[in-house]
């Protein structure tokens, strides 16, 4: 299998090190203050500079206006901005335009009737991500280890842009998702980690592995 996998919510040196050496592609800074893998701007910027070249550092932003981006754009050398909030396709162009990065926008999938809304994005972002639907209430829109029901993408006709599978993914069922919805690239937060927002070498290694 020859997919490409983010590993999200790093917030450690040594969580960068561990997503290089298992061989994923991107990796994942989450600038949203409720997440336990939200950093700042600094410890970003310090993070994506240990990023060896062909690791792809993206950030992650929920609802972000001009200003918040501005000051993350400006300051951490990045490859790609997820939008993972409610932005609508003009404030995906929109952000697309004013900052020359490629733009994946993220849509929240629990059945059927929500895969219309991610044709609404296929003009105007670089990549989607498909996640699974938050619980009403929860604090996070994503990031809850919360999969969805992955037969709503098998054998569909797929979309025309990159896509990724994302949502309580593990080292465990990484390989099933995939094989279920045809997905060429995955994101994972949640299922590599030892706690809440700490990151764990070892499955990220599995993860990685599980998909080789
Ligand atoms: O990881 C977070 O804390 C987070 C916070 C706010 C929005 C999105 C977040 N993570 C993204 O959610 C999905 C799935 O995560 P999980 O594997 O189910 O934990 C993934 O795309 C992360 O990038």
């Amino acid at each position: 299998m020859d997919i490409r996998v983010k590993i999200c919510g790093l917030t450690r040196p040594e969580d960068v090190a561990a997503v290089a050496a298992a061989g994923a592609q991107y990796a994942g800074f989450v600038f949203f203050e409720k997440s336990p893998r939200n950093v700042n701007i600094e410890t970003a910027r310090a993070l994506a500079l240990e990023a060896p070249v062909g690791l792809a550092k993206v950030a992650l932003v929920v609802d972000a206006d001009d200003a918040e981006l501005d000051a993350i754009v400006g300051a951490v050398p990045l490859d790609m901005l997820q939008l993972h909030g409610h932005e609508c396709p003009e404030r995906v162009s929109e952000v697309r335009a004013r900052y020359g990065l490629p733009v994946m926008k993220a849509v929240g999938v629990a059945d059927v009737e929500d895969m219309a809304q991610i044709a609404l994005y296929e003009e105007v972002a670089d990549q989607l991500l498909i996640d699974a639907k938050p619980p009403k209430g929860a604090d996070l829109p994503g990031g809850n280890g919360l999969s969805f029901d992955w037969r709503l993408l098998s054998g569909r006709k797929y979309w025309r842009k990159p896509w990724m599978l994302a949502g309580g993914l593990t080292p465990q069922n990484v390989r099933q998702a995939a094989q279920m919805t045809g997905a060429r690239q995955v994101d994972v937060s949640s299922g590599v980690e030892a706690g809440a927002g700490v990151k764990d070498a070892r499955r990220i290694a599995e993860f990685v592995a599980a998909l080789r």
